[in-house]
């Protein structure tokens, strides 16, 4: 928080400042290709949904104490689409971000952790952010799943998408970035670009340089809507 003179009044205002998660070094360039360093920086956590958050609650602690706060977090990066709604290519924006594999099996099938009394397994991003990125990338809105296991066959896929019916796009460190945000009271969104159908493994499939540029490309579009991302937005969801 910032103390700023305003016609004679001292008043309390966030400054945006916007801190965005990628798994990896590739993701991190990519995004920092169109992203300007002045609204906020891009790190690369490392892979999967725990080395996510301990990483991003570290960043916003420091942050915190240095007294520079990061106002939004966003986690982002390559990751598989379900079809037909996210093919190669193209971008999702998350308006949920969901564990999918957090939970108990069962001989009746999987339990996610909220059912067996703790926890939770969704976190939801600001409607009003969700709804701006997605017109300025032409993401497609819905929920993007976190997986501690990547998705390898048919059958997996479908199980997925009946429990998730909204789901576009996985991939493995939202949740865990969300859940640090969360804790340090930091909105979140989530924006994927897709590299490989979720399904049947197949890495020969997968358009790694061709999800980086349409991420990279993303990023350009979404910045100017971050850096709009205002206090004042932050209760708007
Ligand atoms: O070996 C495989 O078959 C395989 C298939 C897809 C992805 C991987 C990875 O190791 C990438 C992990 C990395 O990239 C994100 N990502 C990209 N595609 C997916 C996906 O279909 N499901 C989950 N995660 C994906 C993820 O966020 C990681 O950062 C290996």
């Amino acid at each position: 928080m910032e103390l700023q003179a305003e016609e004679g009044l001292l008043t309390t205002s966030a400054v945006p400042r916007v801190l965005v998660a990628t798994a990896v070094p590739a993701e991190r360039d990519a995004v920092a290709r169109t992203f300007p360093g002045t609204t906020g920086q891009v790190v690369a956590v490392g892979v999967g949904p725990a080395r996510a958050a301990a990483c991003v609650a570290t960043a916003l602690t420091g942050a915190a104490r240095d007294g520079r706060p990061f106002t939004l977090v966003v986690s982002a990066g390559i990751g598989g689409g379900f079809a037909p709604g996210a093919p190669v290519g193209s971008l999702v924006v998350a308006d949920e971000i969901t564990a999918a594999d957090l939970g108990a099996e069962t001989a009746d099938g999987f339990l996610p952790v909220t059912e067996l009394g703790f926890g939770t397994i969704t976190h939801r991003c600001p409607a009003a952010l969700v709804r701006d990125a997605a017109a300025a990338t032409g993401a497609r809105p819905g929920t993007v799943l976190t997986v501690s296991t990547v998705t390898g066959t048919a059958a997996r896929a479908a199980a997925l998408r009946a429990r998730h019916p909204r789901a576009l796009a996985e991939a493995m460190e939202g949740f865990g970035v969300a859940e640090a945000a969360a804790a340090h009271g930091v909105p979140v969104l989530e924006l994927r670009a897709v590299s490989n159908p979720v399904g049947p493994r197949d890495r020969a499939a997968w358009r790694i340089g061709e999800a980086l540029d349409a991420l990279a490309d993303g990023f350009g579009k979404l910045a100017p809507v971050l850096e709009g991302w205002t206090s004042h937005d932050r209760h708007d969801r």
